[in-house]
């Protein structure tokens, strides 16, 4: 229960609605036992009437009291009538309060974890896997809503209906309210675990259904490989062996299921049987009346489902528990990238890195081993290296996705800690290596970035990235879609929309992360060109391993297992002869060899 103390805060939120679901609650119910009361009344002055029946025919009043005594049915009937519309009105009533209280929690919820999500540092992101995060912001939010709708309702109806109803039935009779409950806590205890059965075996066909759907997904979207090396039949044949698994689990919930309402009929039906025997007893030894026995198996039939409810409740509550945990570990987790003083200001780009150390903390990997290097405002460092050498790493440093294990990165002479993050971020521009594009028009996804979308702007940036032609071949041009169910762009163009949303922006620090590998080196060198031209006055990082790519570039370092092996522009590295060079070589021959 402690975990969902943590949704307090919404009940208050909503105390509104919750209180009025309380008051139409206690309503509802008393239109329930009234009608109870009705039928021992009406039943009792049945069985009366009839023994004054006879000696009022032998009097000659028999037509008289036959009226009478249908007049008095007929109200009865009336009544209970209007106390199951009335009931049924106050019904609908608490599902408008507390049901909607329970849906707009659960749209506060999925906002407060999302934004959460958004807040979170990019190793949050690395440690878990996104259908853990989708599972906790859509079912883990619905199970701990069952708890604030379905189970705070049927609680509440617990909590009002049951004293309610005993204190009736002991004040009627004591003894027979004793016997007509015996059977209820075996009712309300063997729900519990058929209920917790049922929730379990759900648990596993949502877990097959969802490997189901994984493997089905993966196999259209690799379709293209699947073709390629042959493998229909063998997908095929793990696809009936998943949906034979699914359909395994699905009929041992359906046989569980089944248990379920014979269950509450076979208890409902003692607890009649008890109620009706003792009750028998009682009637032939004149301590109740006819009426108090059809009075009590209304009763019995009013509490059955509250009582079936408690189960049913507290495995919901339980659930919601576990789900609410489930949510607070990661509503607790802190964004350790937090900026120190928040300060906001137009920068210049002059990026410094002092005796940069940086280890992955997820895997201890040191990706960045004592690494310096300056750029001034409007200069291009290029940064060659071989995989995993520790290039990206550099970028998501510089965008402060991580903070540096040890050294300093400063802009304009102040560490990027002292910054506001996202509005550092704002002035920045990047390209990632992994160019994703949203599912969006190409305008769209240029504009990305801006505040506002300036169609001259996309253009432009379109222009510079060498995409503009590309685009405006395309039948819709800037309103083409993207993505599943739009065109599939080509490596190179994806990679040239992503270097236009970046430039869009006109940010202050560029930085591209091998963001050229797809394109020829005549698109890459007008790229580039173009790039030296707008980025006059700002900071380029151009990340490659292709030298023709880095060659532009004022400053070059050359990393290597974390580690600066060589540093300089183009030509003082030729003269070197080292590592550059021989990369440089070995590239310009092949890529001759290419085109030649
Ligand atoms: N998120 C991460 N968590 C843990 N280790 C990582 C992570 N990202 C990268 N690494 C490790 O850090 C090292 C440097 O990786 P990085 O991506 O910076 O290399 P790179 O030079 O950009 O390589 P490539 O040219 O292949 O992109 C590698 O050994 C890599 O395995």
């Amino acid at each position: 229960m402690k975990p969902l103390w943590r949704i307090n805060k919404y009940l208050y939120k909503y105390k509104g609605l919750l209180l009025l679901g309380i008051i139409f609650t206690v309503i509802s119910n008393i239109f329930v036992i009234i009608p109870a009361q009705l039928v021992r009344i009406a039943i009792d002055y049945v069985v009366e009437s009839f023994s004054l029946y006879r000696p009022l025919m032998k009097g000659g009043l028999g037509e008289f009291a036959r009226e009478n005594f249908l007049d008095f049915v007929f109200v009865f009937g009336i009544l209970i009538l209007v106390m199951a519309l009335l009931r049924g009105f106050f019904l609908f009533l608490i599902r408008q309060t507390i049901i909607i209280m329970s849906r707009k929690v659960e749209y506060d919820m999925k906002n407060e974890i999302f934004e959460h999500y958004q807040n979170l540092p990019l190793s949050f992101y690395r440690k878990n896997s996104t259908g853990d995060l989708m599972a906790r912001i859509s079912e883990d939010v619905s199970r701990v809503r069952m708890y604030l709708g379905p189970a705070i309702m049927y609680g509440l109806n617990l909590l009002i209906l049951f004293p309610l109803v005993i204190f009736y039935m002991i004040s009627v009779n004591p003894e027979l309210t004793l016997y007509s409950l015996l059977p209820l806590p075996i009712l309300s205890v063997s729900i519990y675990f058929v209920n917790n059965l049922i929730n379990e075996r759900s648990e596993k066909i949502q877990k097959s259904l969802s490997e189901l759907s994984t493997f089905v997904q993966e196999a259209f979207s690799g379709i293209r490989v699947l073709k390629a090396f042959v493998r229909e039949e063998d997908s095929a044949r793990e696809f009936t062996k998943a949906s034979e698994e699914y359909k395994h689990k699905s009929i041992e919930l359906t046989r569980v299921n089944a248990l379920f309402f014979p269950l509450i009929m076979a208890l409902v039906g003692i607890s009649t049987i008890i109620t009706v025997y003792a009750g028998g007893l009682m009637v032939i030894q004149g301590e109740i009346g006819y009426g108090v026995i059809a009075e009590f198996i209304l009763y019995v039939n009013i509490l059955t489902w509250p009582v079936t409810s408690l189960g049913w409740v507290t495995s919901i509550v339980q659930r919601a528990a576990a789900s609410q945990t489930r949510i607070n570990e990661f509503l607790d987790i802190q964004n350790d990238i937090v900026s120190t003083e928040n300060l906001k200001a137009e920068i210049e780009g002059d990026i410094e890195v002092k005796d940069l150390t940086f280890v992955y903390p997820d895997s201890g990997i040191k990706a960045l081993d004592h690494i310096s290097f300056k750029i001034k405002a409007g200069e291009t460092l290029g940064i060659i290296g071989t995989t995993g050498s520790g290039k990206s790493t550099i970028a998501n440093l510089l965008m402060r996705m991580y903070d540096p294990t040890s050294g300093f990165i400063e802009i304009d002479g102040k560490d990027i800690r002292r910054y506001n993050i996202s509005d550092l971020r704002r002035q920045m521009g990047f390209v990632p290596q992994d160019v994703f594009l949203f599912s969006d028009t190409i305008s769209n996804n240029i504009a990305f970035g801006l505040d506002h979308a300036d169609q001259a702007l996309i253009e432009k940036a379109a222009k510079d990235a060498d995409v503009f032609q590309n685009i405006i071949d395309f039948p819709k041009g800037f309103e083409t879609m993207l993505g599943e169910r739009g065109i599939t762009l080509s490596g190179g163009q994806k990679q040239r929309v992503s270097i236009a949303r970046a430039i869009a922006k006109e940010p202050k620090i560029l930085i591209l992360d091998d963001c050229l590998s797809a394109v020829d080196t005549k698109t890459e060198n007008s790229i580039l060109s173009a790039l030296k031209r707008i980025m006059e006055n700002r900071t380029s990082v151009i990340i490659s391993h292709r030298v023709s790519s880095a060659k532009l570039a004022d400053h070059i370092i050359v990393l290597h297992d974390g580690k600066i092996i060589e540093r300089g522009n183009h030509e003082s590295l030729m003269s070197k002869k080292g590592v550059y060079a021989e990369l440089f070589e070995k590239q310009t021959q092949s890529s001759e060899s290419i085109e030649g």
